[in-house]
C-alpha cells in the first residue's frame, strides 16, 4: 500500500423532534462525487487531525465546533490496491456539540438525516460497518479495500 493521505470525517450528531440525526452532505465535486458523505477532508500540512476536523466540518458546512468537543473515536484506512482511488487514512470524530445551523458549501449540499434512515445505497459502503461502531463509543483501527472500480467493498477488517 502507497503512504495513505492522512484525512478525518465529522460525524454530527443533534436531536431533532426526538430522533437523532446526522450532518451529510451529497457530495458535489471529486472523488466520490454524488454521494451523501460525512463531512471530513485531508489533514493540511502541520495540522492536527482534531484541528483538521473542525476547520473542514465549518468550510463544508457552516457548522462549528470547539476542537475539545469532537470525539475521536477511531481510524479507519480506505485501500485501493488494484487502482481505482487514492489511499486515505481517515480520523473519526463525533461531536454532539456543533453550533449553528448547516449551510451548502461549494463541496457539500447538507442535510440532517434521521440516524435510523441513513441513504445507505448513496453513501459509501464502508459507512454501514463503521459509522455504528463511531457512534456505540468507538473502534480501534480499521481497514476497508476497494476493488478496482473504486466503489465495491472487496473487504474489511477491524470492525
Ligand atoms: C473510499 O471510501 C470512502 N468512504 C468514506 N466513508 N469516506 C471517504 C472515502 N473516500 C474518501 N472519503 C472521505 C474521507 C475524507 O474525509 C474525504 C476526502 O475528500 P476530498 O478528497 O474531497 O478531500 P477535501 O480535502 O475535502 O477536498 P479538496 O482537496 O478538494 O479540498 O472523503
Amino acid at each position: 500500500m502507497s503512504e495513505p493521505i492522512e484525512t478525518c470525517l465529522v460525524v454530527v450528531t443533534r436531536t431533532l423532534e426526538g430522533r437523532t440525526h446526522l450532518a451529510l452532505g451529497e457530495k458535489l465535486r471529486g472523488f466520490g462525487q454524488g454521494r451523501m458523505v460525512v463531512p471530513g477532508g485531508k489533514v493540511d500540512p502541520g495540522e492536527t487531525p482534531r484541528r483538521a476536523a473542525a476547520r473542514e466540518l465549518f468550510e463544508e458546512t457552516s457548522l462549528r465546533v470547539n476542537d475539545a468537543d469532537l470525539d475521536a473515536r477511531g481510524v479507519v484506512t480506505f485501500a485501493f490496491p488494484d487502482g481505482g482511488g487514492v489511499d486515505m487514512r481517515v480520523h473519526v470524530f463525533v461531536t454532539d456539540a456543533a453550533a449553528g445551523e448547516p449551510k451548502d458549501s461549494d463541496e457539500l449540499l447538507v442535510t440532517w438525516v434521521p440516524v435510523d434512515a441513513l441513504p445507505t445505497s448513496r453513501m459509501w459502503p464502508d459507512n454501514v460497518h463503521w459509522l455504528p461502531a463511531a457512534l456505540a463509543g468507538g473502534f480501534d483501527e480499521a481497514t476497508f479495500t476497494y476493488a478496482a472500480d473504486g466503489a465495491t467493498l472487496a473487504s474489511h477488517t477491524g470492525i
